[in-house]
């Protein structure tokens, strides 16, 4: 069994030239199945949680041939323009506003847009963005953050307009000493409007006691490595698979949504390279077990779209598009063109993490999940609505960034905050 204190280091990492790139599925298969799932069936307090995004289908040629897999996507033909700001930039709009238009001056030129047409035609309309930084972030830090931060950090993740904020985990304190007050985080901000807020729990007890504090959504975590499996969750994949149903079906009776994740969907630090195959057997069993949305992670950030590419097409052909979402942690960088691919695949469901925060406690030397604001920015510049107001996501990500004492981990929020801080001198 690991422990915190024999964590899993990063040091038996795959060379890239090992990870297997040709093993790839046909992209016929990976076509959805066109029954509109996803999460239409989903209601929380009132909101639809529904991640379809309707665009009419008008396919050109090279979309056919290049992403045979698109569903819902956006079409610059039909009034979208590359120049279009979406992310609302607050009341200093017009600061960030030429921030960022320094990047697309030229985006009304013709040229650029047929070209960007071409390339970007995929992307959805829609990317809902599920940030975890309270508990994927915070579970990594080496001093435990005080709980009054954790309640008002999220909050202020809530009040910048995202739609989905995992809030804690109910695991053992034993093992993740940092969210040990998870029902009182729970408890102080159960009533939040505006906002989901999924908790992790996993097993039976984690779930009761998730319940217990007022958590309305819950989320369980498989993977798709053994070896990460046990130093986890202290079992093999099949019996956490056993575990997962027990909690899956508890939830069912309660009506409680329930969300999926698959660690190392790419490489885990002791089996190295992680064959697709394996991460579709394991999406697949969450899925048919109940889970609304399962969330693919590349859990130490080894991915390339050269490896992601083929594990989500394996996962694609087993568990329908809308119901996938993806979590890079950036230990290498790779995050944002990682998560391009994906939207352009159909993914319309990202995990990020404000300012950075983050890693996993089993996973030594990876970094933390990509941040919220850099996503964020991206997402703008291609014209997709997130409804994430970008100023208030960066002064949380200041207020926590103070409070741990650190930098930021977000490039955007380095980038804007020092554009803001000239123009104050001027
Ligand atoms: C799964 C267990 C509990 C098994 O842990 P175990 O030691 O095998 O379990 P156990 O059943 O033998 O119980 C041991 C003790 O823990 C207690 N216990 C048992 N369950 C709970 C619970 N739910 N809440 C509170 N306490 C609990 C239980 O009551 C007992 O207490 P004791 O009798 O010794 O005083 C443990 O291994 C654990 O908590 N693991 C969680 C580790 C974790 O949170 N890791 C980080 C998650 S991040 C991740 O998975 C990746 C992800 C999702 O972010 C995606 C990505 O980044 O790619």
């Amino acid at each position: 069994m690991s422990s915190l204190e024999e964590p899993l280091g990063l040091d038996k990492l795959p060379s890239m030239s090992t990870i297997d790139r040709i093993q790839r599925f046909s992209s016929n298969a990976c076509r959805p199945s066109g029954d509109g799932m996803g999460m239409g069936s989903c209601w929380i307090e009132g909101s639809s949680c529904s991640t379809s995004n309707s665009y009419d289908e008008d396919y050109d040629e090279y979309t056919r041939e290049a992403f045979p897999w698109r569903r819902h996507t956006r079409d610059m033909s039909h009034g979208d323009s590359f120049s279009r700001r979406t992310v609302s930039l607050g009341r200093n709009h017009k600061m960030f506003g030429s921030a960022c238009d320094i990047y697309n001056s030229n985006c009304n030129d013709k040229d650029i847009r047929d070209i960007t047409n071409k390339f970007l035609k995929g992307i959805p309309r829609f990317v809902k963005i599920v940030e975890v930084g309270p508990r994927d972030g915070l579970q990594n830090e080496k001093n435990t953050v005080p709980t009054g931060v954790k309640v008002e950090l999220i909050r202020r993740l809530v009040s910048s307009g995202l739609p989905v904020v995992e809030a804690t985990s109910f695991v053992s304190p034993k093992w993740v000493p940092q969210l040990a007050d998870a029902r009182d985080v729970m408890e102080a901000v159960r009533d939040l409007e505006g906002a989901r807020l999924p908790v992790l729990t996993p097993n039976l007890k984690g779930f009761e006691a998730a319940i217990a504090a007022g958590a309305k959504e819950v989320a369980i975590f498989a993977s798709a490595s053994e070896a990460f499996s046990k130093s986890n969750i202290n079992c093999s994949v099949e019996d956490s698979l056993v575990r997962y149903r027990a909690v899956a079906h508890a939830a069912k009776v309660l009506s409680i949504p329930v969300r999926g994740y698959v660690s190392c969907v790419v490489g885990c630090p002791v089996e190295g390279a992680i064959p697709p195959s394996k991460v579709a057997y394991v999406a697949k069993e969450l899925h048919d077990m109940g889970c609304f949305e399962i969330s693919l992670g590349d859990t130490i950030g080894v991915g390339t779209p050269g490896t992601v590419v083929p594990m989500l097409e394996a996962v694609m052909a087993v568990v329908p598009v809308e119901k996938l979402a993806v979590h890079f942690h950036d230990t290498y960088g790779q995050s944002l063109p990682n998560i391009l691919i994906s939207l352009q695949m159909g993914i319309s469901t990202v995990d990020c993490s404000v300012a950075g925060l983050g890693g996993c406690p089993y996973a030594k030397g990876a970094s933390g999940n990509v941040a919220t604001e850099d996503v964020v920015y991206m997402l703008s510049g291609l014209g997709v609505e997130t409804n994430v107001d970008l100023r208030k996501l960066m002064l949380a990500g200041d207020f926590i960034n103070k409070h741990l004492g650190r930098p930021s981990g977000s490039k955007t929020a380095i980038a804007l905050n020092r554009i803001a801080a000239d123009a104050s001198k001027i």
